[in-house]
């Protein structure tokens, strides 16, 4: 059974048309690629998958249940976890703060009372810090970060609750080359525990890290497959050629 089935998706704005009947398919464990130019609905669909838009017509499914209706809270109680274009870390606060701040939303304030839950968390926040490369800086406030550093410390946050699906909008945007192979790297192991939507403009890391892509044009998919299927539509070429 597929992890994420969104079927149908049209979202309106006024006399705009941002998705006309698109879909996403996503498996557990797998890695999916959301392309398309500029204004094609990617950013859209990522928001109706999340909660953040309520799709015109369409139907989305996680883990079997139908969650079109469902506030943002109860995706993520489901195990849906994001990171969008628009950064959510607290400059003012530490590394290890921002990361706990994200894990104790996931946790009853009775449970947080108990030394042993707050032994298990401190020792959460240190293993997705370790995990991003932040360890060292775990005292430091956000703030003092580079651009890159605070895009990995907000995907740690996002995966500090342990999801089964993170949605990530162009995680790399404003990284430089080396921060973007860093980033292919820190996501590859997360493979083993959730699956992963990701929107990028950047075609070279996208191929090297999923394991399918979806391609929106216009509000609807192109073409949907493995990276090498996708690589040889004429469609797609067509669509990327007509924008270079
Ligand atoms: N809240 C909104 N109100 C009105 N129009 C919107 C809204 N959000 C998106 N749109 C429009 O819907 C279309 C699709 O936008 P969307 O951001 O989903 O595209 P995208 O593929 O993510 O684009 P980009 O690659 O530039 O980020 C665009 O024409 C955009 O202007």
């Amino acid at each position: 059974m597929a992890l994420l089935e969104a079927r149908g998706l049209k979202k309106i704005f006024g006399k705009l048309t941002a998705l006309n009947g698109a879909e996403l398919i996503v498996q557990p464990n797998e890695f999916h690629g959301l392309i398309g130019p500029n204004g094609s609905g990617k950013s859209t669909m990522m928001k109706c998958i999340a909660g953040a838009e309520v799709p015109t017509e369409g139907k989305v499914t996680f883990g079997g249940q139908d969650i079109t209706a469902a506030t943002p809270a109860e995706r993520a109680r489901a195990g849906m976890s994001l990171k969008f274009q628009i950064t959510s870390v607290l400059p003012a606060l530490t590394l290890y703060d921002n990361v706990l701040l994200a894990l104790q939303g996931q946790t009853a304030l009775t449970k947080l009372m108990f030394s042993r839950t707050r032994g298990l968390l401190h020792d959460k926040v240190m293993a997705m810090l370790e995990q991003f490369r932040l360890v060292d800086r775990a005292g430091e406030h956000a703030s003092a970060l580079s651009h890159g550093q605070q895009q990995w410390l907000e995907i740690a946050m996002a995966l500090a609750p342990e999801p089964k699906l993170l949605l990530l909008d162009e995680p790399t945007g404003g990284m430089s080359l080396e921060e973007r192979r860093v980033t292919g790297e820190l996501l590859a192991p997360i493979k083993s525990r959730c699956s992963l939507v990701i929107v990028e403009h950047d075609l070279d890391f996208i191929r090297d890290i999923c394991d399918r892509l979806t391609v929106l044009d216009q509000g609807a998919v192109l073409n949907s497959g493995t990276i090498a299927e996708i690589q040889s539509c004429p469609k797609v070429q067509e669509v990327y050629l007509r924008r270079a």
